[in-house]
């Protein structure tokens, strides 16, 4: 199959699609890869780095779009990519479709085959090629936090561990997945005194053997979001139900309530985020205020060390994405994990989560394939 890889283009996104390591795993399986030039700038790979792995370097993206069967990128397509996908091409890459009408229409109306990263699933409930992102971006949720904590950046100009003699902040994880997790260990690697909230109970028992009594848990009712919330000083948005829009579990009445410079880290703003108040932002301004409250709301935030995160990417994408260079859309119909990813096909929506949360009608698999 030919595999093309434009270079990012959201605001300070610095991953690319597919490193020269993966380039040459697509290469040895007798594949062609055609990268745009400069695409690896933002991991320090440079063109001749791609060549030597296999690929063939083009000058543009409209030159990469016009000659791929499949697209392989990072972030969802932007306006000035979905007018050049089309019928038969299939793009394979992140989209969080839910929160982003205007995307969805773009991609029905081109005819193309878009299959999401973050709702392929694996066998044991996971969700394989959002994990490796969503374990740097709770990592990173903490960083965020800590600086935006700083009294010069309007927040409450507390030390996320405190020292000797003084507290703590208190950070309160809603979502206790991989964001949640990793958020929650880099918490209590600086001291922070951490709860983790969740709506299952079989995550919350396991959170509690992993963490061996260095966090609180608690169950998710409206009572304990709205008790630990009033308490925090730094709340991190951490849910997700697949495919769909985040339920929004603090409304903006909340927050007059909270501790004024306190700090939320909505990183399920690609979902649409589950703070009212949330909307998304970007490297160049990753902060704003409401009500006294200091949002961080950047919806790429792996994109902000890609050399870790393009290698944990490639690492997760790379047998899905070799499987569908082999076998084409025939390689969804087999695989019920890639068959999980499949959201568009030739005009239709085929992950019903999105479509409820669009509110356009979804079509099962067989029926847009037929
Ligand atoms: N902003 C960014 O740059 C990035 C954002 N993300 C996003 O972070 C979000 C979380 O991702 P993961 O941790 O991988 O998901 P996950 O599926 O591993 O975890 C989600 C957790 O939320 C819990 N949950 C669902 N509804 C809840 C509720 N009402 N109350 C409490 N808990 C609830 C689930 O039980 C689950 O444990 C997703 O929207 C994902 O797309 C991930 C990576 C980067
Ligand atoms: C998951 C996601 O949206 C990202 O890594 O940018
Ligand atoms: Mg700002």
């Amino acid at each position: 199959m030919k595999l093309g890889v434009p270079k990012e283009i959201k605001a300070h996104e610095y991953r690319v699609g597919l490193t020269p390591g993966a380039v040459r795993e697509y290469v040895a399986a007798g594949h062609s890869v055609m990268v745009e030039t400069n695409a690896g700038a933002g991991i320090g790979a440079s063109d001749d780095n791609y060549r030597n792995a296999g690929a063939t370097i083009l000058d543009s993206a409209r030159e990469v779009f016009a000659s791929s069967e499949m697209i392989v990128k990072v972030k969802e397509p932007q306006p000035s990519e979905w007018v050049q996908l089309r019928e038969g091409q299939i793009v394979f890459t992140y989209l969080h479709l839910a929160p982003d009408p205007e995307q969805a229409k773009g991609l029905l109306k081109s005819g193309c085959t878009a299959i999401a990263y973050e709702t392929v699933t694996d066998p044991h409930g996971g969700l394989p090629l959002l994990a490796p992102m969503s374990e740097v971006a709770g990592r990173l949720a903490i960083e965020a936090a800590g600086s935006a904590l700083k009294r010069y950046a309007g927040g409450r100009g507390l030390l996320i561990g405190g020292v000797p003699g003084v507290p703590p902040a208190r950070i309160v994880v809603i979502g206790g997945g991989v964001v949640g997790t990793h958020a929650a260990r880099m918490a209590v690697g600086l001291g922070a005194e951490v709860t983790i909230i969740d709506r299952s109970i079989p995550r919350l028992r396991e959170l509690d053997e992993l963490f061996e009594g260095r966090v609180r848990t608690r169950f998710s009712t409206i009572d304990a979001v709205e008790e630990e919330v009033f308490a925090a000083d730094v709340v991190i948005g951490a849910v997700l139900v697949p495919g769909a829009s985040a339920p929004k579990l603090v409304s903006r009445g909340m927050l007059s309530s909270m501790r004024t410079g306190a700090v939320i880290v909505d990183v399920a703003i690609d979902q649409g985020g589950c703070f009212e108040t949330s909307h998304p932002t970007t490297h160049d301004d990753p902060t704003y205020e409401v009500d006294g409250i200091i949002h961080y709301c950047v919806a790429n935030m792996p994109g902000a060390v890609p050399l870790t995160s393009s290698q944990a990417l490639n690492n997760a994408t790379l047998p899905f994405g070799l499987a569908l260079a082999k076998k084409g859309f025939a390689a969804v119909l087999e695989n019920p994990h890639l068959r999980a990813g499949l959201n568009v096909h030739r005009g239709r929506l085929t992950y019903k989560a999105v479509a409820e949360s669009l509110g356009l009608p979804f079509s099962p698999i067989e029926q847009a394939a037929a």
